[in-house]
């Protein structure tokens, strides 16, 4: 395995996930997002604001290539990345890659509370939530060598669920 990466809607647990899999693994976290941020020195939000999202998906594919090409990292990547082909194609590259999944009513109760997230900033969240999975749900099941559960599922046992499940794949 090179990294391991995890790909899902927003509010499918990524980053927190990710965070919990990187301590138990001893391997350094790194998150899409949150290094995008860092680099620009401004929150998402900001950057959807000033260039739009086109703006914000330049910057996220050079990010996802650069954060592929590093070796025995988890890495949380953002919910639309998946959107541009270079993007799945680095990703599926980069590592073992791992879809969580969580339903459209999951993923607006754990979204519900931040505002950070603009493309949630919508009269219907829920629908523009359920859209987006549509569109996008074959898309991290085309990349993804294990597709988890996050449903009625605490952090800690969707980590013991991929642990368990990454050392039954077949070597690619
Ligand atoms: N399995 C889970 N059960 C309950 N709550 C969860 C679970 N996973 C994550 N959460 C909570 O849901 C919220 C969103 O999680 P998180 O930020 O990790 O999602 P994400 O997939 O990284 O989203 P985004 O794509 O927007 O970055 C957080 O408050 C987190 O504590
Ligand atoms: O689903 C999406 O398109 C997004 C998810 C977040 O992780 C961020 O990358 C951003 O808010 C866009
Ligand atoms: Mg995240």
């Amino acid at each position: 395995m090179r990294n391991l990466i995890l790909v899902g809607p927003m509010g499918a647990g990524k980053s927190t996930i990710g965070r919990l899999l990187a301590k138990e693994l001893r391997l350094p976290f790194k998150d899409s997002d949150k290094e995008i941020e860092l680099r620009t020195g401004a929150n998402i939000p900001w950057i959807f604001d000033k260039e739009g999202e086109p703006g914000f998906r330049d910057r996220e594919q050079a990010m996802i290539a650069e954060l592929c090409a590093c070796d025995g990292v988890v890495l949380a990547t953002g919910g639309g990345a998946v959107m541009r082909e270079a993007n799945r194609r680095a990703l599926h590259a980069g590592g073992r890659v791992v879809y969580l999944h969580a339903s459209v009513e999951q993923q607006v109760g754990r979204t519900s509370r931040d505002r950070n997230r603009p493309l949630l900033r919508t009269a219907d969240p829920a629908k523009t939530l359920r859209d987006l999975l549509a569109i996008r749900d074959p898309l991290y099941r085309e990349i993804a060598d294990l597709v988890v559960e996050t449903d009625e599922r605490p952090p800690r046992m969707v980590v013991l669920d991929i642990l368990q499940r990454l050392q039954q794949l077949p070597p690619r």
